[in-house]
């Protein structure tokens, strides 16, 4: 039996005392407080326009500050963690624990049988028992091709296993392993294995992918498995009974590989689905997995993973017990995190979607200020934690040690029976599920939330982030796909901070003060889009208006501002080169990060307002995970993808607009009138930086040819006709709409300098106007205040339009854009 020994399973260096950190954070405190004394001793006192763009950036510089404080926060003593996998083989290698393995796919067509396979497949060729192992692949869409394909993964497992073992390789996704992998020629008993088993992949691979074209199952495939006969009484996707077929039984004697090693356990699930059921997306899936596990299996440790998310290293398993079986500290990890890493990178991260300063700067911070919040895949938890039971110091948790005779002896097909009601529609009616117990519901950051909840029952958790990373899996490779992820992270996010849950008010006593302040950072997230969006159009609207907003540029004032902006830029290009970024990439990560707080983080604000007047429901978006090849190739050359229109692109060719031709505009009316740079210089800087970072987006317009240049119908008008894959996106380009013409209305005005009107462009509006009358429902109370105030929008479009027109041109095009800057103030 395992002896006890003195040896921690797990190391923690803790990164302290870090004097240049220090010395920087000092030098920008003293910096905003030179900024603000600026901003206090300046301040306007004339008139009006002045005074409120002065204020509004004043707010918008304080709520900088604030959120520059909660990111010094997180990162201030970032942890690294290390194990020792020796030792836990020593002590416990015969009563390791039964592990469940859940992995989540939705969607046939945007989640690829093929790519699902692979993630199943690297994970049961885990360095680990598998007899202790047991998967659950859960198919929210019903897909009988998704089972066929497991079918397949199941046969193929029992010649892929062997050679994973046999050969040691890595990583054991067979996709990623043969595209990774150089042929082994020395060796020609290995190079025979090699070839012959690239080849059956190969042939697995064809024969689903012709499976999943001819778009249903022949009948010879058919009548290979008992399974597909539940697809003749499913009626569609959204309208069917469980179907649960555990594919391997690794209980039975006769499940094992072709060495006569025994499989893991493997299981379908498609949970009921019916139209008058909320399915409750990942989260609902999750708890039907949980509830049917905890019959067949029952294991005390539960990892997760997205279908995208191949085991990219073997040990992953080990490593989390390590933290989770250690002797003096493992009661209190409620789960071990591994961070979301990703496979198809680009050298310069166009989108900005490898989260590398998330994932190697502050979540390691976070864990140290008391553990990472759980990011829904790549996570191991304990089953109790899921289950909703509390920590208490002091009291031992339930044991992780293996012990075969809790093992259920059913049968499997009276097993499959007995577990179907557990994951019916009705089940959890009347219960704590999706409250108290398994995933929390009613957020579309489920996971973020759940962890939160586990943070406040007690319990700790750990952040493993090893050379060799545990997951590998498959970011955007659209820019509307990357903002519409965000904008349902931003989105959750903000709901979190708004729910019973935020972490200020209830965390308070329950989890350390800087843990709750290192979630702040992600929950507010949506409420940056005012501010800057506040940074990247007033002060170039003011330019136009020769209102300064910064000091003098020779004068003392500027230094603080100058320093600020230097020192945080040159402190964050040295995190991300840190990080294992490019300087282009750098810049690259500074655009999307504009784009970003200016659109997704917007239509996240936004719809958690929309929300708390009952007026929307939260979506789940499925992030596509294939690409057709002519996206690809472009992602490969890091060209920006536009093809589509959307609001959001028309909220970013808005903003580009705006600052190109205030640009234009003020340099012109500089060389007429002989001002002086000085006083206005920081403001043309900052525009000038903006317009730089728009550069692949002016290209977009004016230059690329391509099918994903910028669509020239990119306008309010085109975006009301044209639906997106997916209803959410529909959704939330209707609710846009609404949002936009409410705030439009209710908004301020900012330019009322009363000029002729131009004629056409009156039309215009009036379409736009004309809104309400699309599908989307408006609530009474918006309809009113949007009937209310339409004569004010008329009066401040036509001064605006004017404005624009005067010191431009008549063109078209120019008063177009006008409009779309309108929409936005
Ligand atoms: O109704 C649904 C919707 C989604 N999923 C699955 O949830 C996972 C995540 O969905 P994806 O579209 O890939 O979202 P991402 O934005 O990539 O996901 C990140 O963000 C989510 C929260 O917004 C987390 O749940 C994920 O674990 C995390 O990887 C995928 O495996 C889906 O198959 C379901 O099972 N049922
Ligand atoms: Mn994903």
């Amino acid at each position: 039996m395992a002896e006890k020994s003195n040896l921690p399973l797990f190391e923690t260096k803790v990164f302290k005392n870090r004097l240049i950190f220090r010395l920087y954070t000092l030098s920008i405190v003293i910096s905003i407080c030179f900024i603000f004394y600026f901003r206090i001793l300046h301040l306007p006192d004339s008139k009006t326009a002045e005074k409120l763009a002065w204020l509004g950036a004043f707010f918008s510089e304080l709520w900088f500050t604030f959120y520059w404080f909660i990111n010094i926060v997180v990162r201030w003593n970032p942890s690294y963690r290390r194990t020792f996998k020796d030792r836990l083989s020593q002590r416990y290698d015969n009563v390791l624990p039964g592990i469940d393995i859940f992995v989540c796919t939705a969607d046939p067509m945007i989640e690829p049988p093929t790519m699902v396979i692979n993630t199943i497949l690297s994970i049961m060729a885990y360095n680990y028992p598998s007899e202790k192992m047991s998967l659950y692949l859960s198919d929210d869409g019903g897909s009988d091709l998704t089972f066929y394909a497991l079918l397949e993964a199941s046969r193929f497992s029992k010649e892929w296993l062997p050679f994973c073992r046999n050969f040691n390789i890595e990583p054991r996704s067979p996709e990623a392993y043969f595209r990774k992998a150089v042929e082994p020629i020395n060796d020609s008993l290995w190079s025979n294995e090699w070839s012959s088993m690239k080849n059956l992949y190969e042939d697995k691979k064809k024969r689903i992918e012709s499976v999943a074209e001819l778009g249903r199952i022949p009948d010879d495939i058919r009548e290979q498995h008992k399974g597909f006969l539940e697809w003749d009484t499913a009626s569609s996707q959204r309208d069917h009974q469980t179907i649960l077929q555990i594919l391997i039984d690794g209980r039975d004697a006769n499940a094992v590989d072709n060495e006569g090693q025994p499989l893991p356990t493997l299981v379908y699930l498609a949970r009921e689905k019916r139209p008058q059921f909320h399915h409750h997306f990942k989260g609902g899936a999750m708890n039907a997995m949980i509830r049917v596990s905890s019959r067949i299996s029952n294991s005390p440790v539960i990892l997760n993973v997205d279908c995208d998310m191949y085991s990219n290293n073997s040990d992953s398993v080990r490593d989390a017990l390590c933290f989770l079986m250690d002797e003096e500290n493992g009661d209190e990890i409620g789960f071990v995190q591994f961070p979301q890493c990703f496979d198809n990178i680009t050298k310069n991260d166009l989108y900005s979607s490898s989260l590398n300063v998330i994932m190697q700067v502050e979540i390691h911070g976070m864990d140290n200020n008391g553990g990472p919040g759980y990011i829904g895949t790549g996570c191991f938890h304990r089953r109790e934690t899921l289950c909703g039971r509390k920590y208490k110091r002091g009291s031992k948790t339930e044991s992780l040690r293996w012990d075969h005779h809790l093992r259920i002896q059913d049968r499997a097909s009276v097993l499959e029976e007995t577990c179907k009601p557990l994951a019916s529609c009705g089940y959890e009616e009347n219960t704590e599920w999706g409250k108290e117990m398994g995933l929390k519901y009613g957020c579309p950051v489920e996971d973020f939330l759940t962890g939160f909840a586990i943070h406040f029952r007690g319990w700790r958790s750990i952040y493993f982030n090893p050379e060799r990373k545990g997951f590998l899996g498959v970011a955007p490779t659209a820019l509307l796909q990357s903002l519409v992820q965000t904008k349902r992270w931003s989105e959750g996010d903000f709901q979190i901070f708004l729910s019973q849950y935020c972490p200020l008010v209830c965390g308070h006593g329950n989890i350390p003060l800087k843990l709750q302040l290192s979630y702040c950072v992600w929950l507010l997230w949506a409420p940056n889009c005012l501010a800057s969006l506040y940074y990247v159009t007033i002060p170039s609207l003011c330019l136009l208006r020769g209102i300064s907003l910064f000091p003098k540029i020779l004068s003392q004032w500027s230094f603080p501002f100058i320093y600020l902006f230097m020192a945080t830029s040159a402190y964050s290009a040295g995190e991300f080169i840190w990080c294992g970024g490019t300087l282009r990439g750098w810049w690259n990560d500074q655009r999307m990060w504009v784009y970003k707080r200016t659109t997704s983080f917007l239509f996240g604000f936004l719809d958690n307002i929309l929300r708390l007047l009952g007026i929307s429901k939260s979506a789940f978006v499925v992030t596509a995970k294939v690409a057709d090849d002519d996206v690809s190739k472009r992602y490969e050359q890091e060209l920006m993808e536009f093809g589509a229109p959307s609001p959001m692109f028309t909220i970013l060719t808005t903003l580009a607009f705006l600052n190109a031709l205030t640009f234009i505009g003020v340099l012109l009316k500089l060389a007429m009138h002989g001002q002086t740079l000085d006083q206005l210089a920081m403001q043309i800087v900052l525009c000038g930086l903006l317009i730089c970072l728009n550069q692949p987006l002016y290209e977009g317009i004016f230059i690329r040819k391509d099918k994903a240049k910028m669509p020239s119908s990119t306008s309010y008008g085109s975006a009301r006709s044209h639906t997106l894959q997916g209803d959410g996106l529909t959704e939330v380009i209707g609710r846009f709409h609404v949002a936009t013409c409410t705030m439009k209305v209710r908004a301020g005005c900012c330019f009322s300098i009363g000029r002729p009107f131009v004629d056409p462009e009156v039309s215009k509006l009036k379409e736009l106007m004309h809104l309400r009358e699309s599908k989307f429902l408006i609530s009474k109370s918006e309809e009113f205040s949007y009937k209310l105030s339409r004569k004010h929008v008329y009066r401040r479009y036509r001064s605006s339009i004017a404005l624009m027109s005067s010191l431009m041109s008549s063109n078209r095009y120019i008063s177009r854009i006008s409009v779309h800057l309108l929409l936005l103030i």
